[in-house]
C-alpha cells in the first residue's frame, strides 16, 4: 500500500463521520422531554439524585443515536486496491443499538463479510464503522443487518456481501415475555454470496469460534 493510501485511510473526516452526533439533534428538547417523562412516571425531577439526569440523558442520547442523519458515503469514501478477489470477513464486531418499539437496548455482535470486485477493498475498520452508523439509531435488528449489507454492496461495488447479527434484546429480557436467555440471529446475503458454496464458506468462518 502506498503512503497516499495510508493518508486516505487515516482521513480525520472519515474517522469522525458521525462523532458529531445526530444531524439536527435538539439537546434541550431531549432534556425537557426527560423532565416530563420523570414527572409522568411519578418521580420528582427536582430531587437531588435526578437533578442532573436530563442533562446526562441529553449527552447520552447524542452518542446512542449518533448515526441518525448520517450516510454510508461518509464512512466508505476511502477505499483502496489490494490484489485479491477473495473473501474478507470481520467477525464479532460488537454492537449496541436501541429497539425502536420500546427504546430499550439490544446488543450483540455483527459478522460482516464480502468479496471484492477488481481488488477494490474497504479499510477493515470501515466495516465496523458501518455497523456503528446503522446501530446508533432506533432500530430493528433485521433492518440493521440489511442496511449494513446494502451499504457495503453499493459502497465498494462488492461482488457479494454477507452480514449476520446475533443480539440480545432487553425488551424481551427485562419486561414482556422475559426470555433473558434468547438470542436473535438475522442475516442478509447479497450478490455472489448467495451461491451455496460461497455462503457455506462464509458461514463456516463465522461459526468457527462458536462452540
Ligand atoms: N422483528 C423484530 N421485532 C423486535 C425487535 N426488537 C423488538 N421487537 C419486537 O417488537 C414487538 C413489538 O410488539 P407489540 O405487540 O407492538 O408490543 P408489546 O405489546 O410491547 O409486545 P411484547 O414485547 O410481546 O410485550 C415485540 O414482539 C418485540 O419483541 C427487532 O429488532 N426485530
Ligand atoms: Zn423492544
Amino acid at each position: 500500500m502506498s503512503d497516499t493510501d495510508f493518508d486516505t485511510l487515516l482521513d480525520d473526516k472519515a474517522r469522525a463521520a458521525h462523532a458529531a452526533g445526530p444531524v439536527g439533534y435538539d439537546e434541550e428538547g431531549v432534556r425537557q422531554a426527560v423532565r416530563l417523562f420523570l414527572k409522568s412516571i411519578g418521580e420528582d425531577p427536582e430531587r437531588e439524585g435526578l437533578l442532573d439526569t436530563p442533562d446526562r440523558i441529553g449527552r447520552a442520547c447524542k452518542e446512542l443515536f449518533a448515526g441518525l442523519g448520517h450516510g454510508p458515503e461518509e464512512v466508505l469514501k476511502t477505499r483502496f486496491k489490494v490484489d485479491t478477489d477473495e473473501m474478507v470477513l470481520v467477525r464479532d464486531i460488537e454492537l449496541f443499538s436501541v429497539c425502536e418499539h420500546h427504546l430499550l437496548p439490544f446488543h450483540g455482535v455483527a459478522h460482516v463479510g464480502y468479496i471484492p470486485s477488481n481488488g477494490q477493498v474497504a479499510g477493515l475498520s470501515k466495516l465496523a464503522r458501518l455497523v456503528e452508523l446503522y446501530a446508533r439509531r432506533p432500530q430493528v435488528q433485521e433492518r440493521l443487518t440489511q442496511q449494513v449489507a446494502d451499504a457495503l454492496m453499493e459502497g465498494i461495488d462488492a461482488r457479494g456481501v454477507i452480514v449476520v447479527t446475533e443480539c440480545d434484546h432487553m425488551c424481551m429480557a427485562m419486561r414482556g415475555v422475559k426470555k433473558a436467555q434468547s438470542r436473535t440471529v438475522t442475516s442478509a446475503v447479497r450478490g455472489c454470496m448467495r451461491d451455496a458454496t460461497t455462503r457455506a464458506e462464509a458461514m463456516s468462518l463465522i461459526l468457527s469460534n462458536h462452540s
